[in-house]
């Protein structure tokens, strides 16, 4: 066997969603933050390509770089790979990044509950993992501030017509409709339609309302389309089901944990949700993230609130991804049977 790289990788999943997370192998990129680095990573691809595309990855894979934290309060920071962007913050591969570094002993589990500070490109998280027997068993996460940024704002889709949309911010950005009313049950039958429907909709809503993060004028698109289901309300509280289209084509099998942010964010400037009210949102395959508002903040004077989502992560095995020198396709491929194509990284 001889091979021009090996990159180390725990593969995970969180709620169904898929998040490898390469523990070694892979040098820090250049930056003096860690947003830079992540730009530097979206800009330079090669390793974006090598893990994400054929015939080492698939539209479906997220892959997470663990990198040394820029800030001290962090005991780790990590750079998100997902199919088009390289985002500010993701919920499912934040409990896979959590899972992994516990499980696997990179950072020490205390039982019952083991409390870490972790850097995500998009600002600190803070995280409550409940262990037990040497495992993980959930998740919390104190997510960035999200914000609600155009509420019942007109869309118009070309093939659909005009939609009421809101959009957000939950750690990377929403168009957010209603999919009763474009007719989803919201059920695992509808993959694909939910699919061609949500693109429509994410690249409508990029030309007519578009997005630029307040404090970060880098993050300046729509990078998701969620269809969600209405709130039920009973004792317990407020429950909902979603399906986010991933750009380039592909649906969110956990409930999507920016996603629940940029709803709850939402649904608070709407009056519909309370701090500290428990949101219950359940994912597509049926899986569940448990969600609150912690507190309320702002953003460059919008108001904002701190979202906590809660989930569970699994590992699913360890890869070792090697290089021949001879391979013709180092960086890969991608075919549209698989891939959408068009879709440029960010
Ligand atoms: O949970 C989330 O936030 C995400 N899951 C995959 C795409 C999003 O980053």
């Amino acid at each position: 066997m001889r091979s021009a790289k090996i990159i180390h990788v725990v593969s995970c999943h969180a709620e169904g969603e898929v998040g490898d997370v390469i523990v070694g192998g892979v040098a820090p990129p250049p930056g003096e933050t860690l947003w830079q680095q992540s730009r530097w990573i979206a800009r330079d691809e090669t390793l974006r390509n090598f893990v994400l595309n054929e015939p080492r990855g698939g539209v479906f894979r997220h892959v997470n770089l663990l990198v040394p934290p820029k800030d001290p309060r962090a005991q780790m920071a990590w750079i998100i790979m997902e199919p088009a962007d390289t985002p500010p913050m993701s919920g499912s591969n934040s409990l896979c990044v959590a899972t992994v570094l516990l499980d696997s002993g990179i950072l020490e589990m205390h039982e019952p509950e083991t409390r870490l500070v972790l850097e995500a490109p998009g600002g600190l998280i803070e995280v409550l993992a409940h262990c037990r027997n040497g495992k993980t068993e959930s998740v919390e996460v104190r997510n960035v501030p999200s914000f609600a940024d155009k509420l019942d704002a007109a869309l118009e889709v070309p093939g659909i017509g005009t939609l009421q949309v809101d959009t957000a911010y939950g750690g990377d950005s929403f168009v957010i409709v209603d999919a009763q009313k474009l007719g989803f049950a919201l059920t695992a039958d509808e993959a694909a339609d939910l699919v061609a429907t949500g693109i429509k909709i994410t690249r409508a809503a990029n030309e007519q309302l578009g997005f630029v993060h307040p404090l970060n004028p880098d993050w300046d698109h729509i990078s998701f389309c969620q269809l969600a289901s209405a709130v039920k309300r009973d004792q317990q509280g407020l429950s909902a089901t979603n399906s986010v289209v991933i750009r380039p084509g592909k649906i969110d099998r956990s409930p999507c944990g920016t996603g629940c942010s940029a709803r709850m964010a939402v649904l608070h400037a709407k009056g519909m949700l309370q701090v500290n009210e428990p949101f219950v949102s359940h994912s597509i395959i049926g899986s569940t993230f448990h969600c609150r508002i912690d507190g309320l903040t702002d953003v460059a004077g919008r108001a904002a609130i701190l979202p906590r989502i809660a989930g569970r992560a699994w590992i699913t095995g360890t890869h070792q991804l090697l290089l021949d020198p001879a391979d013709p396709w180092p960086q890969g491929y991608r075919l549209s049977d698989t891939w959408p194509v068009g879709i440029t990284n960010s």
